[in-house]
């Protein structure tokens, strides 16, 4: 396959989904485009899907996107997929205030990747969702990977979003403590760009 593009705004994703990418057998590269593209209300998949179709369309041909959230089990899932909002405005420290007298902490990073074969592609091209979560044939295809951990008082350096506040379960460590190849080998990121991998070299 050409290379590539990963259509997103973040420098920090594009750097890991670089190295992840990189890393293993049948390496993918990657070019990158930078493009606002507007994100929708909705649940994680409805918001990966319609951005990934703008970006499909704005660039005329095929490329991915990718969402995070950020879920809290107290609070049934939410920030989710509106982290970013609650980030900028709150903090760390007001992520960690709004866990304030709940018994849990608990939280889960999701990680999903979206492929569109380009705009217009007709839904009978795209090949069994077998790799990914979505439905049998539909464009695009999401590939999800969810990582299990809990919010704590930030620590480590606070390069890359939330990576301070959140630990991983059964590491000790936040995010933002791990050196990159730890965090890239258990990560929300990592383990949908496993499934991406996988799909994307079906194709060949
Ligand atoms: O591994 C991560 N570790 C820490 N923080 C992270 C991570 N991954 C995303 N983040 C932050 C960035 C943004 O505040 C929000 C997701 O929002 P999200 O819309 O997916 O990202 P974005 O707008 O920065 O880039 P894009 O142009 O690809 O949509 O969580
Ligand atoms: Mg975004």
């Amino acid at each position: 396959m050409a290379q590539l593009i990963f259509v997103t705004g973040n420098a920090n994703k594009l750097k890991e989904v670089k190295a992840i990418l990189s890393a293993g057998g049948k390496p993918i590269e990657i070019a990158s485009q930078s493009l606002d593209i507007p994100e929708i209300q909705g649940s994680t998949q409805e918001v990966a899907i319609d951005k990934c179709r703008r970006a499909a369309e704005l660039l005329g041909g095929p490329c991915i996107t990718e969402d995070t959230a950020l879920c809290f089990e107290a609070l049934k899932g939410l920030p989710g997929p509106y982290i970013k909002y609650f980030l900028a405005d709150l903090g760390h420290e007001g992520l960690n205030s709004l866990l304030v007298g709940f018994p849990t902490k608990a939280a889960w990073a999701l990680c999903t990747f979206a492929y569109s074969a380009g705009p217009g592609t007709p839904k009978s091209r795209i090949a069994l969702g077998q790799y990914g979560t979505n439905l049998v044939g539909s464009d695009p295809v999401l590939f999800e990977g969810r990582t299990d951990g809990s919010i704590v008082p930030a620590r480590g350096p606070g390069v890359f979003g939330w990576d301070a506040v959140f630990e991983p379960t059964g590491t000790g460590l936040t995010y933002a403590e791990m050196p990159a190849d730890q965090k890239n080998k258990l990560s929300h990121r990592y383990k949908a760009l496993e499934k991406l991998r996988d799909y994307l070299h079906s194709l060949n």
